[in-house]
């Protein structure tokens, strides 16, 4: 059985405000790209790394990857203008349908090697869903409000949880999801929301909060060191 994992790094990080994409933002010395990949290719159960980046970066990308040695990456390939349309680009030169799929934004660098065996292991032992997703319950009340601000409601925090990476699905399941989400032009900010839409069960394990997303300037001291 293969199983692939696609980190996501084709971003321009608009929101971080750097001159430069924030995967290439660095902890202890190196592209938090590179950590997140340094988890995954450690696991045992992964065996093919797709990375998706920006054309500019193809091949700085591959110089990373050489100097910190990350075993198991078999393509470093350009992404799209959204994440969607990057982390379809990976999925389209996956050939082998019965593999099993995880996708990872690559700026969480804190992801936990237990996380990735479990979410696997789940899908794998669990006929009645087709994807896990990792998330954890939010600690903040959530408020659903107009474009006003005015709050409309204020949904039952017990049934709230905020979906990180990686998520992990039976590959079919995932292409035909994008491939719906494409021709309708449906756009969703997570790779579950796709699939939810094809009327699929995914579940949350849950994972740890410090599997955050470098997001924001904000987020810069989680790599203060
Ligand atoms: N076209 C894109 C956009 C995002 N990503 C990746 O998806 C992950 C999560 O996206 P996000 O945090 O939104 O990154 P950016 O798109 O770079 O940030 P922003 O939205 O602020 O521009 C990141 O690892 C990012 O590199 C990607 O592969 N392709
Ligand atoms: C996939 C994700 O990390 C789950 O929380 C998130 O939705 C990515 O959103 P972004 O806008 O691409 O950062």
């Amino acid at each position: 059985m293969k199983y692939y994992y696609i980190v996501a790094a084709a971003g321009i990080g608009k929101r971080m405000q750097l001159d430069y994409p924030k995967q290439f933002l660095e902890y202890n010395k190196k592209p938090i790209f590179i950590k997140t990949l340094e988890t995954i290719s450690k696991n045992k159960l992964v065996t093919d790394i797709i990375i998706v980046t920006n054309r500019e970066y193809i091949e700085k990308v591959k110089d990373y990857v050489k100097e910190f040695n990350i075993e198991k990456v078999k393509n470093v390939i350009q992404g799209g203008k959204e994440r969607q349309d990057s982390v379809y680009n990976a999925l389209k030169i996956i050939e082998d349908e019965d593999a099993i799929v995880a996708v990872q934004d690559g700026v969480r660098p804190f992801i936990k090697e237990e996380y990735i065996e479990k979410a696997y292991k789940e899908l794998e032992k669990n006929m009645d869903i087709s994807g896990v997703v990792i998330g954890v319950m939010v600690k903040d009340t959530i408020k659903v409000v107009d474009e006003n601000g005015i709050i409309i409601h204020t949904p039952n925090r017990n049934s709230l949880v905020a979906a990180q990476t990686p998520q992990v699905f039976r590959i079919k399941t995932l292409k035909k999801a994008y491939k719906k989400a494409k021709d309708e032009g449906y756009l969703g900010t997570d790779d579950s929301s796709l699939v939810e839409k094809i009327d699929e069960k995914v579940k949350i394990l849950e994972g740890d909060y410090d599997n955050i997303k470098i997001t924001t300037k904000e987020d810069l001291i989680y790599l203060a060191k």
